[in-house]
């Protein structure tokens, strides 16, 4: 098995506040891996510090083998190329229309000439399922809408990571379908490696590939979809049943 990102042993504290407390699992190569657990246990901080924009405390990540917590400030902005990352409110720039978000970063990271920008932007759009929607402002489009041009936009520079924060928070149920699917289609068409981490249990279970769940510093349950939807991990068992009894405190 080909793995994307190894994290070992990694530890994040915020003065005396211990977020990770020795996280260690292994992301595979071209699958969908979902990131779970209860708010607070450091879900976002683990995604930032996967990409390189947080540094751990302790421990080591490797993307593709490589230990990115030794890496130079140059050397982890070409490693972040290797990633496109959606966060949780798209994060569009509102003075900009939609061909110049999407077109953003290959204007910043490429030479490409204006009509092979054009062509991707077209074909990224396309790929999210958007149509004439180029010359709108992100104000003018709904929360799905914006969800999707930030994915276009993610995956202009063609990333072999995607990253995904909470993707469906905030949509209506029709809206985290399109989005559960867009997941779906990213990777399998264009082959990326996916992590999400969502609240959102069913689409957890209908979309994932694996799953991690974490709780109090730790990663307490990692492997196949399968293996969640029958485990008798006290934790999950708990999570899945939104139960107040159980290991997991209540805050
Ligand atoms: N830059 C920072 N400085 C200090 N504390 C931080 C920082 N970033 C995150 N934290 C703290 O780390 C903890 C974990 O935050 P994080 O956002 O990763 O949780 P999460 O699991 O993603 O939560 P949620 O599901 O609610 O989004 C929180 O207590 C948060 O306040």
């Amino acid at each position: 098995m080909e793995y994307a990102i190894e994290c070992i042993d990694l530890h994040k504290s915020f003065g005396s506040h211990k977020i990770h407390k020795g996280i260690d699992f292994k992301i595979v190569k071209g699958a969908i891996t979902y990131i779970i657990g209860p708010s607070g246990t450091g879900k976002s901080v683990l995604l930032k510090q996967i990409c390189g924009l947080m540094p751990p405390t302790r421990g080591k990540v490797l993307v593709n083998g490589q230990d990115i917590t030794v890496m130079s400030q140059n050397e982890l902005v070409q490693m972040r190329k290797k990633f496109g990352i959606l966060f949780q409110n798209a994060a569009l720039f509102d003075s900009m229309n939609v061909y110049e978000n999407v077109a953003f970063p290959l204007v910043e990271h490429t030479k490409l000439p204006k009509e092979e920008i054009d062509k991707i932007v077209a074909e990224k759009l396309r790929l999210v399922g958007l149509r004439d929607v180029e010359k709108k402002l992100p104000s003018e489009l709904s929360g799905g809408m914006k969800k999707r041009v930030g994915l276009a936009r993610a995956i202009a520079l063609e990333p072999e990571i995607m990253l995904y924060d909470e993707p469906t928070t905030g949509l209506d149920p029709i809206m985290c379908d399109v989005v559960d699917n867009l997941i779906n289609d990213t990777q399998k068409q264009l082959g990326i490696t996916s992590v999400v981490i969502s609240h959102d249990i069913e689409s957890t279970l209908k979309i994932a590939d694996y799953i991690a769940m974490l709780y109090d510093g730790k990663v307490v349950l990692y492997g196949p979809t399968e293996v969640f939807k029958t485990t008798d991990n006290p934790y999950v068992k708990q999570f899945f049943s939104a139960s107040k009894e159980g290991p997991i405190k209540i805050m």
